[in-house]
């Protein structure tokens, strides 16, 4: 400790370093020293960023980003230099804690008091561009280091174990621990900078996609509809135009939609907290998606039993969709003003490029709520999915019509359970939907007002809509393989993401002590074992296979049934991209560790 003292003192008074001047210290901003790391004796090489003279601390960085500000007794000359000289803090951090591992000097060092924060790699940079000033700026103003002036070396320490968890003895400093990492979670949260890049080829790409979009789901439709929907068959014929309009269709959707806010506002299921947001909050969802359905369901089959005719949605599949893309229109065009009004930490990071037509694709303000009434929440967990099980049913009841079956065809019942089993245990899971991108990151614009309104409902149910009037034999040995495979994939699927899930609301959740970690700067750690050690993306792996499930009833004499296969591996192959280009922002070289720890995306030793 403080082994280079007060002697050799540098004179150097008003150096010049860029735009900025250094007050007499001894070390200059640019230095390579050895910083020691919290709580251990260990040295490390860093860089010198900054000296603040008021507080006397020098801001450092470690070489894989995360800064720290130490006293000057922490640090020695390059010189001096002794122990692992390059590497990254996470590393650092992990040989800090082993070697704190004995209780009696893990408490000699909890009460040890030298002053740390830790500062995400995003600020890094930003301190780096903007120089000292902008720095004592930040350092004054922002929360996130307010909080952490206190000297909490345990707190770092928590955060840096390579070790399996449920070695590490004292529950309760764990927990401590864990609620601190939570905190700083939150607080590297709040402090991270607006994401520049845009997705989805930019603002070009939107004004493609906002008329891609719907044109596709019209061509599907109308080529759901032909005879003969193969490829050759093109284009489909053109319908006169009033058959595009019903008001009764209309009527019908918005109907729909009211009754799910009904079941949504009731008082009824758990309410739930999403993840921290910037501003450190969290918001609470009435999570009662399970529920909902199954008085949909008795709704339904109330309203069939009085002699409601079901196969209406089959002769009005296009009707119905219209008015559905003109309610998602409708309510992207309320987003998008109202998001004018939001708070710039109520944008989702990315989210307001200027552009017109990218905001209003992409979304602006992340959580859009009218009072307590999350309007992303419920669009992508009801109407649509709820409506995509009606839809699915109706189309039962329409290939039985059709083909003058008294049972629907053993295709149709396999599509119509398998996906039913998809959106029920989405619903009864449906907590864990906080944790994931959309719910986290994305904002909500046209993308997924009308994914959820009009691409789910109405795209999602083109196998069961070509079973209607395409009998599809199965033999028993290919109906044992489907369901075989629908149940490997729905298991990796539930399984990856309830595990992930567990994790990130409790990450001292004792079923999990078993999973090996990375500690990142924020605060919050990776899963490198499990399923989120077999490959980046499992749940996406389950998915996949159940997507194939959901295609093979059909056959294979046509594309039009594989069409969500093929787009969902396009889906979640660019979905995939983003998400490792956002945790490579978040998260630094600890991902690019993870990344080097599991090398493969979603299928283990393919891709
Ligand atoms: N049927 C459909 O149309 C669609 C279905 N889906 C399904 O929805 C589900 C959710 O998918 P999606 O939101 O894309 O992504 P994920 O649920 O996989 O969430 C990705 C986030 O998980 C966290 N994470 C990543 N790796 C790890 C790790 N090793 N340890 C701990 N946390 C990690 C990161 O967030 P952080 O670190 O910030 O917590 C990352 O941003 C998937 O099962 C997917 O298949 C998705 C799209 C469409
Ligand atoms: C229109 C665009 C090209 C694509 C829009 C994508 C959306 C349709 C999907 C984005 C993520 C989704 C999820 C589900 C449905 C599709 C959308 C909205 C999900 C609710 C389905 C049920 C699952 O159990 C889930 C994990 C809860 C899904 C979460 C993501």
């Amino acid at each position: 400790m403080g082994l280079c003292g007060q002697a050799g003192r540098h004179s150097s008074a008003g150096t010049e370093l860029g735009s900025t001047k250094m007050p007499t210290v001894k070390y200059q901003r640019g230095d390579m020293v050895m910083g020691r790391w919290p709580g251990s004796s260990l040295y490390y090489e860093v860089k010198v960023l900054h000296f603040d003279a008021k507080s006397q601390l020098y801001t450092v960085i470690y070489k894989d980003g995360t800064e720290l500000e130490l006293k000057e007794q922490d640090i020695k000359s390059a010189a001096a230099r002794t122990t692992r000289p390059s590497c990254t803090a996470a590393a650092v951090a992990a040989a800090a804690i082993t070697e704190s591992a004995s209780p009696s000097r893990r408490d000699a060092k909890l009460k040890d008091s030298f002053e740390v924060r830790l500062i995400p790699p995003e600020q890094t940079k930003a301190s780096e561009n903007n120089g000292n000033k902008k720095h004592e700026k930040k350092e004054d103003n922002e929360p996130a280091n307010k909080v952490n002036e206190k000297s909490e070396p345990e707190k770092n320490q928590s955060r840096y174990n390579l070790r399996r968890r449920k070695d590490d003895g004292d529950g309760k400093a764990e927990a401590k621990a864990e609620q601190l990492e939570e905190k700083e979670a939150k607080m590297a949260a709040a402090a991270a900078p607006p994401s520049v890049s845009l997705d989805f080829g930019g603002k070009l790409g939107a004004y493609f996609w906002l008329l891609f979009l719907p044109a596709w789901v019209l061509f599907l439709v109308l080529k759901v509809n032909q005879e003969d929907p193969s490829l050759a068959n093109f284009p489909p014929l053109w319908p006169l135009l009033e058959s595009f309009w019903d008001a009764k269709a209309l009527g019908f959707v918005v109907l729909w939609i009211l009754f799910q806010v009904l079941l949504y506002i009731l008082p009824v299921g758990k309410l739930s907290e999403g993840m921290p947001l910037r501003s450190g909050e969290r918001l609470k969802y009435r999570t009662n998606g399970f529920f909902a359905m199954v008085v949909s369901c008795v709704a339904v089959a109330a309203a069939v039993q009085q002699g409601a005719d079901l196969t209406y949605i089959h002769s009005h599949f296009l009707q119905l969709a219209v008015s559905s893309f003109l309610i998602s229109v409708l309510l992207s065009s309320y987003l998008y003003v109202r998001s004018g009004r939001a708070a710039a930490e109520q944008l989702a990071l990315g989210g307001s490029s200027g552009n017109v037509a990218y905001d209003f694709f992409k979304g602006r303000e992340l959580n859009p709520r009218i009072k307590y009434f999350d309007l992303k929440f419920f669009c992508e967990m009801r109407p649509g999915l709820i409506g995509w099980c009606l839809i699915n049913f109706a189309l039962a009841l329409a290939e039985m019509k059709r083909q003058g079956l008294e049972a629907p065809s053993h295709a149709m019942i396999l599509v119509n359970l398998f996906q039913l089993l998809y959106v029920a245990d989405g619903l009864w899971n449906e907590e864990a939907i906080l944790t994931t991108m959309d719910l986290m990151h994305d904002g909500f614009g046209f993308m997924l007002a009308f994914g959820d309104l009009v691409w789910v409902p109405f795209t999602y149910t083109l196998q069961a809509y070509y079973l209607v009037s395409r009998p599809t034999p199965l033999s028993p040995p290919a109906l044992a393989a489907i369901v075989t495979l629908k149940l490997v994939g729905f298991y990796i699927f539930r399984k990856s993401n309830s595990e992930k899930n567990a994790f990130r609301r409790n990450p001292s959740d004792p079923q999990l002590s078993h999973l090996k970690t990375i500690p990142t700067a924020t605060g919050r750690s990776l899963l490198v074992s499990g399923w989120w050690g077999v490959v980046r993306h499992p749940n996406y792996l389950g998915d996949l296979l159940m997507a194939l499930a959901w295609s093979l009833p059909c056959g294979f004499s046509h594309l039009l049934p594989w069409y969500y296969m093929i787009y969902f591996i396009i889906l979640l192959v660019h979905r995939d991209s983003r998400d490792m280009s956002e945790c490579r922002r978040k998260y630094g070289s600890a991902w690019d560790e993870y990344c080097r720890t599991v090398p493969y995306r979603i299928i283990p030793r393919v891709y």
